[in-house]
């Protein structure tokens, strides 16, 4: 008896595949068909694990070939197990309130990665979204700075019983830091886990309220501490600065390597390059580029990586920084546009982001404000 190859592949054909709508050949499940005399191996390539279905493509391939090739032959399925293409998932307890939680990093210290997380926040709130930032940046806090908060300290609040740290509120964007649980001038030495226990609390103890955005600014660097704070908190996706010169350049394209890697798994929502290049306020049509011109957007296109867009070298963002009122909240400036135009960029990538998760992991943007914003050109 001598079996034929096509005829078989027919009679697989006869099996439909649950949710596909396509039989199990047309899916591409059927990666082998052999046979010898009597008889017929078939080799299957299936992306579940699960026993029972399993088992029960097995016993669909020898239905068919039974009732439709012939009823004597001695078939053998071998099913070989692939996972499908691992999405980027999100880690850790989801946050009951929390839509988004987006890490701001910098490969390199000094890019300007807490002066873009101010801003950004004040932007997002200009543009309607409840908005956080929680400040882990363990070894120089200094967005209480920023917000002109620094003397302040979150007070405790009952919640359900509960009792929990309320963030300290200015210009709209509501801020935790272990800045505030630190003696300032006192350097404390944090490790990992240390500071990622920290960094839980001041989320899951915390009565942020229903946010859009959480930023969370993390350390310079790209050490276990950050493996730790990744590992541990839901993060939607991250933001890497970087400025245009080569050693940052080096630095933040590690950072976005350790966002990649396969025990994070966070994707990269953009880059932004800071400092890209100075421009003298009195004459803003002047264009210097002392760090070298568009390294970020460069690197960006290397790594392929979303780029969200420059920010100057300006002599008023650092003295915004400095006085605790973030350049952003100035209306009708060429800073206010660049940090909007980020903005609308970052909220993108997000939504972006968000639509190529599973539904149930999904995590949904629900100020309508904020979204129209996003189309606002
Ligand atoms: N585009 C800019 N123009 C002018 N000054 C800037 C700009 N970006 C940042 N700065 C200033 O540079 C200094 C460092 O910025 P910032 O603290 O934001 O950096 P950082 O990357 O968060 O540093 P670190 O994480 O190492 O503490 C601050 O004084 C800030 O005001």
């Amino acid at each position: 008896m001598k079996l034929d190859r096509k005829e078989i592949l027919k009679a697989l054909g006869t099996i439909s595949v649950a949710g596909e709508g396509k039989n199990m050949v047309e899916s591409g499940i059927v990666q082998n068909v052999m046979s010898f005399g009597d008889e017929v191996v078939v080799d299957l390539v299936m992306q579940t694990p699960a026993l029972h279905i399993k088992k029960r493509a097995e016993v669909d391939v020898m239905k068919a070939i039974h009732e439709h090739v012939n009823q004597k032959a001695k078939v053998k399925v071998n099913i070989k197990v692939e996972a499908a293409d691992k999405k980027p998932e999100i880690k850790g307890k989801a946050i009951p309130g929390i839509s988004n939680i987006i890490a701001v990093a910098s490969g390199k210290g000094g890019v300007g990665k807490s002066t873009v997380t101010a801003n950004l926040a004040v932007t997002l709130s200009k543009m309607g979204f409840r908005v956080g930032i929680l400040d882990a940046d363990i070894y120089g806090p200094s967005i209480p700075m920023m917000f002109d908060v620094e003397a302040e300290r979150p007070l405790s609040v009952n919640v359900d019983g509960k009792s929990k740290m309320k963030p300290v509120e200015n210009y709209g964007v509501k801020v935790l830091s272990i800045g505030f649980f630190t003696k300032p001038n006192q350097a404390v030495i944090w490790r990992g886990p240390m500071a990622a226990k920290a960094l839980n609390q001041m989320i899951f103890d915390a009565a942020w309220g229903e946010l859009d955005f959480l930023l969370v600014d993390l350390p310079p660097g790209t050490g276990d501490i950050h493996l730790s704070i990744m590992q541990s908190l839901p993060i939607t996706g991250s933001v890497v600065v970087s400025t245009p010169q080569n050693v940052a350049l080096a630095d933040a394209k590690k950072g976005v390597a350790m966002f990649r890697q396969e025990s994070i798994n966070v994707p990269v929502l953009g880059i932004v390059e800071n400092m890209a290049y100075f421009t003298p306020e009195e004459l803003p049509e002047n264009k210097y580029y002392i760090f070298g011109k568009e390294g970020a957007k460069n690197l960006s296109k290397d790594i392929d990586a979303p780029f969200l867009g420059e920010i100057p070298l300006v002599q008023s963002l650092r003295e915004s920084g400095d006085i605790g009122r973030p350049a952003a909240l100035q209306e009708s400036t060429p800073l206010e546009t660049a940090f909007q135009n980020i903005t609308r960029e970052m909220v993108q990538e997000t939504v972006n982001r968000n639509k190529s998760l599973p539904p149930t992991e999904a995590i949904k943007i629900t100020t309508m404000a904020g979204c129209s914003a996003v189309k606002q050109k």
